[in-house]
């Protein structure tokens, strides 16, 4: 597609609000998911119905797990390709995920990273938010609401790998990990919700404050910024930047070293740390539900989706 995202999301953020899409897109339910896990090496599978053709159910790998037991960690890879959008399907599984590795005593931290190619993730998927029902933009949103809790409230060591772009949700997920490493390369990361006409919800704001501080933080969401990796680190919201090939490796070495310390003592600070963030959007999901909700049925915010996605769809030139 033309990548109207990242070099025009500008030009995309003003645009018509008067474009007639015929073709309505509409998300199935999910129906399934299946979870096989083996010692060394497992993978999540999601069973999803399509309503064009009911006789055939596609199967998608959406994870990739490779368990080290006897090195306390796991790589988490995403898959869903092609860009790892976060839908409801996805999150209702990276939320069983996050719940097995909460619970293992064997695993200390996670690296996450993305199977794909020059993408971590391109964050919430924009179609779960198009001309969806009330029933299944709740069930969307409170399983992201989920995601990040499990995740930036985990106990768990959790490592970004970021192997790509990570805009908006993508951003979001790296931002709830302990450490981040990027990857050099022409790669963007950022809340860039304020390009798509949007406000970063309170928790995403919260988040990217604990990480980068206050000041960068208000320029960050007012413009939009999408940080080159070498930005990134110069305000903190990654702490490596390194060559692809050694991504993974960095990502482990980084994972010893913080394995080594005493368990109890790193997970009461960084709970201390974190617990009054997450506090605050325990107390209020429903509210922001309802924000959510109601933002998106607007017919000014369906019009945009409408032009976004047809701008998404533009072939290639
Ligand atoms: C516009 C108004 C929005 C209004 C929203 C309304 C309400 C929301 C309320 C609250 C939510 C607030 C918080 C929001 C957080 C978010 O995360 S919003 C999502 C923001 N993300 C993006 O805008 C990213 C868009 N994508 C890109 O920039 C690029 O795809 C890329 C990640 C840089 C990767 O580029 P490239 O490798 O060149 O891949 P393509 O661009 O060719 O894309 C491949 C296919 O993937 C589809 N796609 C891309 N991103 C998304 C996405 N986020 N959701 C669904 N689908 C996506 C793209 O259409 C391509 O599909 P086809 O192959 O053409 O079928």
């Amino acid at each position: 597609m033309a990548r109207p995202n990242l070099k025009s999301l500008l030009r995309l953020s003003q645009f018509a609000v008067n474009l007639n899409l015929n073709k309505t897109t509409q998300l199935t339910n999910l129906s399934k998911s299946l979870i096989t896990q083996n010692r060394n090496f497992s993978t999540s599978k999601i069973i999803r119905q399509d309503t064009s053709n009911n006789n055939a159910p596609a199967t998608k790998i959406n994870f990739y797990v490779e368990e080290y037991k006897d090195k306390g960690y796991m790589v988490l890879k995403f898959n869903k390709a092609p860009v790892n959008s976060l839908n409801l399907e996805f999150l209702t599984e990276l939320n069983i995920q996050l719940d097995k590795i909460e619970q293992s005593k064997d695993i200390k931290g996670v690296i996450l990273t993305s199977h794909l190619p020059n993408i971590f993730s391109a964050g919430l998927d924009i179609l779960e938010m198009y001309q969806i029902k009330q029933e299944r933009g709740t069930q969307f949103w409170t399983a992201l609401q989920e995601t990040w809790i499990k995740l930036y409230g985990s106990n768990k060591i959790f490592i970004a790998a970021i192997n790509g772009h990570s805009p908006a949700g993508g951003c979001l997920l790296a931002m709830s990990c302990d450490y981040r490493i990027m990857t050099k390369g022409p790669y963007k990361i950022g809340l860039n919700e304020t390009l798509l006409g949007i406000k970063a919800p309170f928790w995403f704001r919260d988040t990217m404050i604990n990480t980068i501080g206050y000041r960068e933080t208000e320029k960050a969401l007012q413009l939009g910024k999408l940080y080159s990796p070498e930005e990134a680190l110069a305000v903190n919201l990654v702490d490596e930047i390194v060559d692809a090939n050694v991504l993974i490796q960095k990502a482990e070495e980084q994972m010893v070293k913080w394995c080594s310390i005493p368990t109890v003592a790193r997970e009461l600070t960084k709970s201390s740390m974190r617990r009054d963030t997450v506090s605050k959007l325990i107390a209020q999901r429903e509210s922001d539900t309802q924000s959510f909700i109601e933002f998106t049925q607007r017919d000014s915010i369906q019009k945009s989706l409408k032009g976004y996605l047809e701008a998404m769809k533009k072939p290639k030139k």
